[in-house]
């Protein structure tokens, strides 16, 4: 009798813990197919309202190329089990337009309390963030007496999630709580491009980096313009907006922006920098791409010279212009930290594209498709002649080689060695 109350005890006890076990394992499965639903209705209005053009080559690799990033949410959102994870680490939540939302506790806990500020832009102190997921982002805190940064805070919010591409600095989070606005991007280790160009603490930049950077930038807003739809002007480009990463490939940050930055406080809605503007949209204030093409080339004479538009660039070219006539002979305003260390012809190539991008009238200027293809054409001759240099010097290695081993082979005896000299002597002097 007392064996069979036990026997029932143990049979209870194991149904019991069986049970239990089936009900987590269905709580677990209910949770995965719910977020993996929300995960596809996410992704659903992404593809219906992510204003990206699918049609034409180029727009297709774009788009692949960056939502395959590693600092792509678009990547955690097509793998719906490790987003359930990551969502469940950092307690964030998917926002409508497909983008983290962040608590401020965590921001607050990542930042050492705000402490880790890392620059100062016109809307509010930087900062880099250490997440608990192991990742480093950096959070732009908008100032909360800026109404204008909180229009900004709204418009990037909107935009910046559907734009995706690995040369923008994609937004990744934002936060909007305790009155706070926080934007949160993907972290940029190596600064901004003006850090490099103009600070003493950074090792100059090699003209070979200077053409890729010129180029990065150059595929981030030929997504812009003709990428996206409706099509985005950056409005902004300038090195100080330029950010690069650890590998030094360049990302174009702050576009979407909706600053307000008064080059003449008489000049009413002029928005930009000082320098980098076109002087077309001063007149007509009429932005069109044709005014993000100009500022472009005010940063490929940047590179080139490694002066500030702000100090004067500009009439530096076009002093230099008048000798060279827009294409040759652009060596004489070449950045001094270079040290005569690169290739000429590529320069002059360079500078002449920079050139047409400044041209006053914005239709004879090149559109960003155009300036891609001759960047891309240039580094790619780039390419090719350092390859045949690299296959010429094997195939003079192999000779040498050759030569080595033709010698080892005919090595003759040391006592016989003049015999042999002389014969091949003698032979010269025949032919
Ligand atoms: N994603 C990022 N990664 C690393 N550093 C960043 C990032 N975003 C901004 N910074 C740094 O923070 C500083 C301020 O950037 P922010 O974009 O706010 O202003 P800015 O572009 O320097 O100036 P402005 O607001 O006048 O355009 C810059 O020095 C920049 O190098």
């Amino acid at each position: 009798m007392k064996g069979e109350s036990s026997d029932l005890i143990i049979g209870i006890s194991i149904g019991v813990v069986i049970g239990v076990l089936l009900a987590i394992l269905a709580l677990f499965c209910i949770r995965y197919h719910r977020k993996r639903s929300q995960i596809g209705n996410s992704s659903s209005r992404r593809a219906a309202t992510i204003p990206i053009r699918t049609n034409g080559a180029d727009a297709c690799t774009i788009l692949s190329d960056s939502t395959v990033g590693p600092d792509s949410p678009v990547k955690s959102a097509r793998n719906g089990m490790s987003l359930w994870f990551d969502g469940f680490r950092r307690s964030n939540v998917v926002s409508a337009s497909g983008i983290l939302e962040y608590s401020y506790k965590d921001l607050q806990k990542a930042t050492y309390n705000f402490t880790t500020l890392i620059g100062q832009g016109a809307f509010g102190p930087v900062y880099r963030a250490q997440m608990s997921t192991g990742e480093t982002v950096a959070v732009k805190v908008l100032a909360t007496d800026s109404k204008q940064g909180e229009k900004e805070f709204h418009t990037e919010v909107m935009l910046l999630g559907r734009l995706h591409h690995r040369n923008l600095v994609n937004l990744i989070g934002y936060c909007a709580e305790k009155g706070q606005h926080m934007l949160i991007y993907v972290y940029m280790s190596k600064g901004s491009l003006a850090s490099h160009l103009y600070s003493e603490n950074n090792e100059p930049l090699s003209w070979d980096i200077r053409v890729h950077i010129a180029l990065d930038v150059a595929r981030g807003l030929e997504y812009l313009h003709d990428g996206a739809v409706p099509p985005v002007i950056h409005r902004d480009i300038k090195s100080s907006n330029i950010l690069l990463d650890q590998a030094m490939r360049a990302r174009v940050a702050d576009f979407g922006l909706s600053r307000e930055e008064m080059v003449d406080r008489q000049a009413v809605n002029i928005r930009g920098t000082y320098g980098y503007l076109d002087p077309e949209y001063i007149s007509t204030k009429a932005f069109t791409k044709k005014s993000d093409v100009y500022s472009f080339g005010v940063l490929l004479f940047e590179l080139i010279a490694g002066r500030n538009p702000q100090q004067g660039l500009m009439e530096y070219v076009e002093l230099a212009a008048m000798n060279t006539e827009g294409k040759v002979g652009w060596e004489e305003i070449v950045d001094s930290r270079l040290e005569g260390i690169y290739d000429v012809q590529e320069l002059n190539e360079v500078a002449a594209l920079a050139y047409k991008c400044i041209n006053r009238i914005p239709r004879k200027r090149p559109s960003m498709r155009d300036i891609v293809q001759v960047l891309s054409r240039i580094l790619k001759l780039r390419y090719n002649r350092n390859h045949h240099k690299k296959s010429l010097s094997a195939t003079a290695e192999e000779v040498t080689i050759d030569v080595d081993q033709s010698e080892t082979k005919t090595q003759v005896p040391e006592h016989r060695r003049d015999e042999s000299m002389d014969s091949s002597t003698a032979d010269t002097y025949e032919t």
